[in-house]
């Protein structure tokens, strides 16, 4: 019998930088949300652990024990003697601010989970990622803390989206270290049971904190802002995470297919995606 669980697209719609641990872990106020564009994790039973890793974006993603899928699997198991085949269809872009191996390593999780019969892990995985426990959840929230404080919130409108990754990768430490400063304002209050437009207004009152070093280090995301920015119909663009994925939203997913052709069409090298959001647990 096989499990199979989806890892959809993480993506930071707001990204607040307020202060930094004794341990150098960065404060976090952020607004989570999860796009139907992802990789797929099948897991069957074995007597051991292996993982083989195929799609359209495997080329360079670690196939060995630095895996995540491999590391969520040895901290799920434990010290008991269970095993799994387990298989990886990557689809998203690797380092990219979408959490592309956190969701990976939170579906896995899931997965094995319901294969094994056992519990998830008490810290809901942030031993793994601090992007994992939301990633675990699959569904809009608020992040808060290093990742660990998590408040899910249902009534946040579905989002047209399209993803463009400019194809340099952006190692999420060194645009940590790059802040001009780690003491930043929270985001302002959410509104209430807000309409679309007027949640994305609210957004647009937002930041990305970790925009402006990120595009120090890879001036491409600018290009990419660049181009969103002329689109039709576009009502928000900015950076999500580290980097380099930038999102922009539209008001239909028709609007929003339309710009990801215009903008493949802008560089044929950026992988582009549309997709909206939801709940993909
Ligand atoms: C930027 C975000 O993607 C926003 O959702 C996350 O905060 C990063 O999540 P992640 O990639 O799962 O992060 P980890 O693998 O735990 O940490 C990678 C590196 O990012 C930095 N890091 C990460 C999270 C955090 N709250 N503060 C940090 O300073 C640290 O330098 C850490 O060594
Ligand atoms: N399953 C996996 N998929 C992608 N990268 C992985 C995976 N497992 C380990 N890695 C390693 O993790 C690094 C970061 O990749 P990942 O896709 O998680 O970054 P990210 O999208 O920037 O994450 P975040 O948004 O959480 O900061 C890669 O450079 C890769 O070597």
């Amino acid at each position: 019998m096989a499990n199979r669980a989806f890892a959809p697209a993480k993506v930071n719609l707001a990204l607040h930088v307020t202060g930094q641990r004794q341990d150098g872990y960065h404060l976090l106020d952020s607004l989570v949300v999860f796009v139907g564009i992802g990789d797929r994790i099948t897991v069957s039973k074995a007597d051991d652990l292996s993982l083989t890793v195929t799609g359209p974006r495997a080329a360079g993603v670690p196939t060995g024990p630095e895996n995540l899928v491999l590391k969520a699997a040895t901290l799920l198991r434990g010290d008991q003697p269970l095993g799994a085949q387990i298989s990886l269809e990557k689809n998203l872009p690797a380092a990219a601010g979408i959490g592309g191996g956190s969701s990976d390593a939170a579906a896995t999780l899931r997965a094995l989970a319901a294969l094994w019969q056992c519990d998830l892990p008490n810290d809901n995985g942030l031993s793994l990622g601090a992007d994992v426990p939301v990633c675990l959840t699959a569904q809009s929230c608020r992040m808060e803390g290093i990742g660990e404080q998590i408040t899910p919130l249902p009534n946040l409108p579905t989002l047209h989206m399209v993803l463009v990754n400019p194809g340099v990768e952006v190692p999420t430490p060194v645009v940590f270290k790059g802040l001009a400063s780690k003491d930043n304002p929270a985001m302002e209050a959410l509104p209430q049971e807000p309409s679309t437009l007027g949640f994305i207004a609210w957004l647009g009152r937002q930041r990305n904190d970790l925009e402006p070093p990120a595009r120090a280090h890879a001036p491409e995301i600018t290009a990419v802002l660049d181009a969103m920015a002329a689109t039709d119909q576009v009502l928000l663009h900015r950076m999500s995470g580290s980097g380099a994925t930038c999102f922009a939203l539209y008001p239909s997913m028709e609007a929003a297919a339309a710009a990801a052709i215009v903008l493949k069409q802008t560089n044929t090298d950026w992988w582009v995606a549309s997709g909206q959001t939801g709940s993909f647990a």
